[in-house]
């Protein structure tokens, strides 16, 4: 059920520069959004960036993917605790002992602390992206194989594509949070997204945080597009 203390939908702020991604939240609520900073806008414009959208009232998700050796990969995820984002994350491929050390690092931060979700397959890739990288199995079986190893590793939840949503809640809980890239309005250009699904049939399959870029970013009147997209997740 929709909640509106706690915004579905995060923007991914996937600009080359720092101009641009205020531009557009300035003109966002983060009553109604959170925002996502990623490798190009972090690489670019950094922790300063993060901060100057905090300062606006917006929690962040730094989605920088973290894959790293456990001691290193941790105090990634502690730089970012201290930056006071919302929400980070690690690959789940990194392992049990990478991510049991990350969410042992956050402990110091209590109540403060982020919440700490691993990325298991990326929603750009299908069955036959899998197989080059040597992996056989479906990417549901995939996708829930590395949600497991994340409970397990005591993370909060996982990203996966929204077609794996109904799994992993049957699976993991209702409490394990599913962040679900691969957004599409039925009308959006997919991209190079192969795992997709419409906001509202993703949070209907259980997806907890619906992470959209392009079809917002890129659209002739963003406003207009995150407007139509949010008026149709508040009611379902
Ligand atoms: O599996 C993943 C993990 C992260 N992403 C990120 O989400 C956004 C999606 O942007 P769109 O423009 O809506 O495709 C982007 O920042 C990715 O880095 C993902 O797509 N899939």
């Amino acid at each position: 059920m929709h909640n509106p203390a706690d915004p579905k939908i995060i923007v991914a702020l996937d600009f080359p520069a720092q101009d641009p991604a205020l531009a557009l939240a300035d003109q966002l609520d983060p009553a109604k959004c959170r925002l996502k900073v990623g490798k190009e806008l972090f690489t670019r414009s950094g922790p300063a960036l993060v901060r100057a959208l905090q300062d606006r009232g917006f929690d962040v998700f730094l989605d920088l993917k973290f894959h790293d050796i456990p001691n290193t990969a941790s105090a990634a995820v502690e730089a970012a605790a201290d930056l006071g984002v919302w929400m980070v994350n690690v690959h789940a491929s990194g392992g049990e002992k990478m991510m049991q050390a990350c969410r042992d690092r956050l402990e110091a931060f209590g109540k403060d602390r982020p919440l700490l979700i691993a990325v298991t397959v990326l929603t750009s890739m299908s069955a036959d992206d899998l197989a080059g990288i040597g992996i056989t199995d479906a990417p549901e079986v995939q996708v829930a194989r590395l949600a497991t190893l994340t409970r397990n590793s005591g993370l909060d939840g996982v990203v996966c594509s929204a077609q794996e949503a109904p799994r992993l809640k049957a699976e993991q809980g209702s409490d394990f949070q599913l962040v679900t890239p691969g957004i599409r309005p039925v009308s959006a250009d997919r991209g190079d997204q192969h795992r997709i699904m419409t906001p509202t049939d993703a949070l209907k399959a259980g997806s907890d945080y619906l992470v959209i870029g392009r079809p917002i970013t890129q659209a002739d009147d963003p406003l207009a597009a995150l407007a139509s997209i949010h008026a149709e997740v508040v009611s379902v």
